[in-house]
């Protein structure tokens, strides 16, 4: 299967924050989702793809190419919505477009205007008057407007109300029905990724903890319930974290199977959500072990 994004052993330091060692892949054909808690180093890695920022170390390609040699051609392939708002502000939607129109070869306009239709948006208006869904549904309507390959999208349903973000999710899933797209986009909104990710990228404190095919995590995690006397200083380190309860613990693993094997039928394995995994692991491996008596 073909890379369209490539990170290797990329790492990239600023004063208290370290994106450490990260490698992974985002497939063509396929949605993405990018999740981690606040301050993991999502949005730096999104500029680091974008070239925005560049690695101290290691290497980032997009569409098998590196930015040294072909900056132009990758960006005229990228649709970019980024979580600021990006505009002139005292510029019109309309005006907007015309500075942004040459900058792309494949610049459709009349898919422009069937988004302007479709998000309701004033043409003529300042966007210094936009509400905070209004301008992304204007930095959505650039980005979908010159026949990207790879949509970028750093939180995109951040700020929007329920019915938009369903919109929003109808939209990307309805770009994905030719095969040759592929979407990459962050989010802090785990349900949204039910409705369309085909991957889960997942990074916590700067380092890459996994990417995989959505429907396997659940191979490899699961929630543990069973009674605290089956603990100890050995079995404890089982788990990626533990809540201890006056009537037993709850705890994720990340082996699903050898968990299965070590407690046998004497505890209850459940399918655990994105949330879980992300809760747990953000209160560091093995060492998360709270009471509740
Ligand atoms: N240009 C910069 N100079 C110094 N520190 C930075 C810079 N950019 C980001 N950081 C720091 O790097 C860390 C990671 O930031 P980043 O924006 O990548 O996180 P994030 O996962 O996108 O978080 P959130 O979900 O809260 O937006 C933070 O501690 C941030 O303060």
């Amino acid at each position: 299967m073909e890379n369209v994004i490539e990170l290797r052993n990329v790492n990239k330091a600023f004063n208290g924050f370290e994106l450490k060692d990260v490698s992974f892949s985002v497939k063509k054909g396929f949605v993405t989702g990018f999740i981690g808690g606040n301050g993991v180093g999502k949005s730096t890695t999104i500029k680091l793809i974008m070239n925005l920022l560049q690695p101290d170390h290691g290497e980032v390609s997009i569409f098998g190419l590196d930015y040294k040699k072909h900056e132009k051609e990758i960006k005229q392939r990228i649709g970019f919505v980024f979580d600021q708002n990006v505009f002139y502000e005292n510029l019109t939607l309309l005006e907007m477009r015309n500075i942004i129109k040459p900058v792309y070869r494949k610049w459709d306009d009349a898919l422009f205007h069937s988004y302007v239709e479709r998000f309701k948006l004033p043409l003529k208006k300042k966007l210094s008057t936009f509400s905070k869904g209004m301008v992304m549904k204007a930095s959505l309507t650039m980005a979908l407007s010159h026949h990207a390959e790879l949509s970028i999208m750093d939180e995109p349903t951040s700020g929007l109300d329920p019915i938009f973000r369903r919109e929003l999710l109808d939209i990307l899933h309805d770009l994905m029905q030719n095969g040759e797209r592929t979407i990459f986009f962050s989010t802090h909104i785990t349900a949204d990724l039910d409705r369309i990710a085909d991957y889960i990228t997942f990074i916590h404190n700067g380092r890459h903890i996994f990417t995989k095919e959505f429907y396997t995590i659940e191979e490899d995690y699961a929630i543990v319930k069973g009674e605290v006397g089956l603990l100890d200083r050995d079995t404890e380190k089982e788990f990626v974290g533990i809540r201890k309860f006056n009537h037993g613990f709850e705890a994720l693993t990340a082996y699903k199977q050898r968990t299965q094997n070590i407690f046998g039928d004497t505890v209850i394995l459940e399918k655990p959500t994105l949330e879980d995994i992300m809760l747990y692991t953000q209160k560091g491996i093995n060492r998360y072990v709270e009471s509740h008596t």
